[in-house]
């Protein structure tokens, strides 16, 4: 029976397959689609597709749940490193991502759970937006940190939250798709944030997405760097002045063989 060998990873919930980009076939949006379906594939957020590179110590090519291509993924890079540190014993390793080279220093580990300090380069602020969708206007701090991000600070998560997420994303001021954080300022240090990712929907975690919370929060005066961002899968810390750090947990779940 044909199969594609992959280790999967978790970084704070947000999850994501570890591939050998050899086994990507032809079309690889289609495969990963299906390798993410929670319930005929293997499930995750993402797919991260790994190739050499005589760029950095590993490429990494992401494809998101629904089979879109993204810049970068935080959390994915953490996974990347983490199944690269399980092979070789690397405690640094450099990933080359659509967004540039990620540097990752491993920080902590123990068995299969690691952690890792990231070097996520340099924020691109756009500035304050406005949105109209059909029944709201929602104000928000449009920014990049690799991939897109719209961050909206919020007093308290109103539910349904999603649903306007997804219209405020569809509008037409986001024409390549963006991420949506809901952020919720604790205190001058820490932020809890709600997620609603590109071509995944909503997630338990984001890196860029925390970075991108955390530097909206310092730039716009409501936060101090660091930030602890917490998330409903976990908190990890953002420290920027100039360039961002990032640092957070990435596990590996499993390995295993899906049939093709
Ligand atoms: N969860 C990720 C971001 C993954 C990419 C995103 N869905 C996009 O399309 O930009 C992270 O940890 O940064």
């Amino acid at each position: 029976m044909p199969s594609i060998p992959f280790a999967k990873a978790s970084a704070c919930g947000n999850d994501f397959l570890v591939i050998d980009f050899a086994h990507a076939g032809d079309n690889p949006s289609e495969l990963s689609r299906r390798l993410c379906d929670r319930h005929n594939g293997v499930g995750a957020d993402g797919v991260e597709w790994i190739l050499p590179t005589s760029e950095a110590d590993i490429e990494a090519r992401l494809i998101n749940a629904d089979g879109s291509e993204a810049e970068v993924s935080g959390n994915g890079t953490r996974c990347v490193a983490a199944c690269i540190s399980d092979h070789t014993g690397a405690t640094k390793i450099r990933i080359l991502t659509g967004a540039g080279v990620k540097a990752c220093e491993l920080t902590v580990h123990n068995g299969t759970s690691f952690e890792f300090k990231a070097a996520m380069g340099k924020p691109e602020i756009a500035g304050e937006l406005t949105v109209k969708t059909r029944h709201h206007e929602t104000t928000g701090i449009q920014l990049s940190t690799g991939n897109p991000h719209f961050v909206i600070f919020v007093e308290e998560f109103e539910e349904g939250w999603q649903v306007l997420a997804d219209s405020v994303a569809r509008t037409p001021h986001f024409p390549l798709g963006t991420n949506i954080e809901f952020v919720k300022v604790l205190d001058r240090h820490s932020l809890d944030v709600r997620l609603y990712e590109r071509g995944v929907g909503e997630t338990q975690s984001s890196g860029t997405g925390s970075c991108a919370s955390a530097v909206a929060a310092i730039h716009s005066g409501k936060c101090e760097s660091p930030v602890r961002v917490a998330t409903p899968g976990g908190a990890q810390t953002v420290e920027w002045s100039g360039e961002i750090t990032l640092t957070g947990p990435a596990t590996i779940v499993c390995t295993g063989e899906f049939f093709i």
